[in-house]
């Protein structure tokens, strides 16, 4: 089988907060066109492993590798879309409609995207001309997911986006990330609802005590996952 690009590669990577461990032995490697759901308890450190990919936070041991380049001193801004639970929340302080904010974005990328396509995507079509303020949460998470198609990005980082979202459109939301995965995007999404995510990804990857936490590969692509590994999703779903 024909092996697929490697987009971020973490090898024996350590950090702690204020002296605080909070990972240790975490390896991952995630592919091009790869779905995958980060699990874990509330603290477990995901939405910090995220920073550090992002290169927001620097490793205490180890290396974080982004397209070949290591991601704190090179962290490809160009190439990743991060939404991130804070970002969300704050677009409600924009004093702007959705499609405003979509043509500032828009602008600001210099994007070819067609935006009346990615509104229609994720339905917000008749909420165009809404300000961000009166939007339900629900709204403003399709508001992030729509930005993060805007950027046509290499890899997108989305911290719990379907929190809010109601199960119809969850199904739906996944099926637009299934969509850009199978495109080429590799795609990291954390969550706690599981049992939305399951049928579309790839590949689970928990995070679990703080510590130590493996990879977990799809066997027949990239080979074995570690000790530690939790593979809760053994089978790559949704390809050929
Ligand atoms: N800036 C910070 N300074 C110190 N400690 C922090 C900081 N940010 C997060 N932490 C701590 O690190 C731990 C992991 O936080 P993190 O937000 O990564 O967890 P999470 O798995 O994303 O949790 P949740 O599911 O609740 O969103 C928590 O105990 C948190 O209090």
């Amino acid at each position: 089988m024909e092996s697929k690009p490697e987009v971020l590669s973490i090898q024996n990577l350590s950090f702690a907060y204020d002296e605080r461990p909070l990972l240790g032995g975490v390896n991952l490697s995630i592919y091009a066109g790869e779905l995958i759901a980060l699990v874990g308890d509330n603290g477990a450190g995901k939405s910090t492993l995220m920073k550090l990919i992002l290169g927001q936070l620097k490793p205490g041991t180890g290396t974080i590798t982004l397209f070949g380049d290591d991601a704190f001193s090179n962290p490809h801004f160009e190439d990743i879309a991060y939404v991130s639970q804070d970002s969300i929340r704050g677009y409600r302080n924009f004093p702007t409609t959705i499609e405003e904010l979509i043509g500032i974005h828009v602008r600001y990328l210099n994007a070819k995207a067609q935006i009346d396509e990615l509104l229609a995507t994720v339905q917000l079509s008749e909420h165009k001309s809404k300000r961000l303020s009166e939007l339900s949460g629900g709204q403003l998470q399709r508001v992030g997911l729509l930005l993060a198609l805007i950027k046509d990005a290499r890899l997108i980082l989305l911290d719990e986006p379907t929190s809010a979202i109601d199960r119809t459109f969850s199904a739906e939301f996944y099926r637009i990330l299934r969509d850009l995965a199978v495109s080429g995007t590799a795609i990291v999404v954390i969550t706690h609802h599981l049992h939305d995510a399951r049928a579309f990804v790839d590949r689970v990857i928990r995070l679990e005590d703080g510590t130590c936490h493996i990879e977990c590969a799809t066997l027949d692509d990239h080979g074995t996952g570690g000790a530690g590994c939790h593979c809760l999703h053994p089978q790559p779903v949704g390809r050929s």
